[in-house]
């Protein structure tokens, strides 16, 4: 790293703020009454609509480990985890507050890109940073956003809206986010074991897509307008962030219904077989089912709107049916054998995630 070190403590906690203020703006929005700068912000909420609020956190050593992610992606990612959760309840998001927890090892310069990844964030998804709570800490660097967006009340689909007979949808393909942490861990591994660090060249060339979609994810507001522009009736939706498994279970509980699907189905990028076979001699199933961090959508809906779905036929796939409670959830395998959908996606309590 050939940028300069300048201690926060040089130009303190207001300094900070007021720099990072400074890469924020200018921001207009006329509903915006008060901004960054005082007890709170303050804004005109829009007529007719609901507001959607969500809160997420991430957190150095659980979400993202400093070696290898750069402060500008973890600026971005940090909107992005909750700007998916707002896209997930069809809404459009508006307004942002962020509570960072920064160690001593973070320099000024280090928070300056931190807010350009927020600021290209807030460019691309049209919406502003109004607030935020600066503190230092003794342990890891901590990031907690909360994210306002709004929503017509009568679209907004929930988890609990699946119906028996709909048709369960997923966007993009699932599995690269998983895939690109492996590697990242793998490299990170190998550097602390390398005799040579300052000669040390991480091999991440063939697994780019891999890696920049666990450290740049988008969240999937093209599929989410698009779903509204062509007036799809979505029963139910999720976006996933622990697993398709565990998000696909959420939609199942909450919902009352069970679930059937199809290994064959299921949208897989070439890559991230490539990786688990070739890199780490391993099944790419589980890389699918329970990877997470895809920030792609779940969603289902009738049969009647399927054919709704037509143009967004190469970012959306039918991976499979709801069914009644009795029926279980299931995944149906290849070889046409049927085995239950275990909730295997990221717990943070449960965690047994090798590589790290
Ligand atoms: N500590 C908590 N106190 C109160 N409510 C909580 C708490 N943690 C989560 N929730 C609520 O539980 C529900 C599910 O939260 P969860 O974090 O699983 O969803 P999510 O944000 O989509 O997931 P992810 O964190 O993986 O993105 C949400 O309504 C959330 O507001
Ligand atoms: C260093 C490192 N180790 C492991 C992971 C994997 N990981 C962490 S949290 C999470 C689920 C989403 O979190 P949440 O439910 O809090 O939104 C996943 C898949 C990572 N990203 N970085
Ligand atoms: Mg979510």
């Amino acid at each position: 790293m050939n940028e300069s070190f300048t201690d926060i403590s040089q130009i303190g906690e207001f300094g900070l703020i007021a720099r990072l203020n400074e890469i924020l703006q200018p921001y207009r929005d006329s509903l915006i009454v008060k901004g960054i700068g005082d007890d709170a912000a303050v804004y005109i909420p829009a007529e007719g609509k609901v507001q959607v609020v969500t809160t997420d956190a991430l957190i150095e050593g659980i979400h993202f480990d400093l070696t290898y992610v750069s402060m500008r992606n973890l600026g971005w990612k940090s909107m992005v985890v909750n700007l998916s959760d707002l896209c997930a309840m069809l809404a459009t998001p508006r307004y942002a507050l962020i509570t960072v927890a920064i160690p001593r090892k973070i320099s000024v310069e280090m928070m300056e890109n931190l807010y350009l990844g927020i600021k290209s964030a807030c460019n691309e998804f049209n919406f502003a940073l109004i607030g935020g709570d600066t503190t230092t800490t003794f342990g890891n660097m901590a990031i907690s956003v909360t994210m306002i967006g709004e929503a017509d009340k009568d679209i907004i689909p929930y988890r609990s809206g699946a119906k028996i007979g709909d048709y369960i949808c997923v966007t993009g393909t699932l599995g690269l986010s998983y895939a690109g942490l492996k590697i990242l861990l793998r490299e990170k591994k190998k550097f602390l074991e390398s005799e040579d660090k300052q000669n040390f060249k991480p091999n991440f060339e063939p697994f780019l897509k891999a890696i920049e979609k666990h450290l740049k994810p988008v969240p999937r507001f093209d599929i989410a307008n698009k779903l509204k522009d062509l007036k799809v009736k979505v029963n139910s939706m999720i976006d996933i962030s622990d697993g398709l498994s565990s998000d696909l279970l959420h939609i199942c509980r909450q919902s009352n219904v069970g679930a059937e699907i199809y290994e064959t189905s299921l949208p897989v990028d070439e890559l991230v077989k490539k990786i688990a076979k070739d890199e780490f001699n391993e099944d790419y199933l589980p890389y699918v089912l329970n990877g997470g961090e895809d920030y792609e959508l779940l969603f289902t809906v009738s049969e009647s709107e399927l054919k709704k779905l037509d143009p967004l036929y190469s970012d959306v796939k039918v991976i499979g049916r709801i069914l009644d409670r009795e029926q279980g959830i299931r995944l149906i395998r290849e070889d046409k054998s049927e085995v239950d959908l275990e909730a295997g996606g990221w717990d943070h309590f449960k965690i047994k995630f090798e590589g790290r």
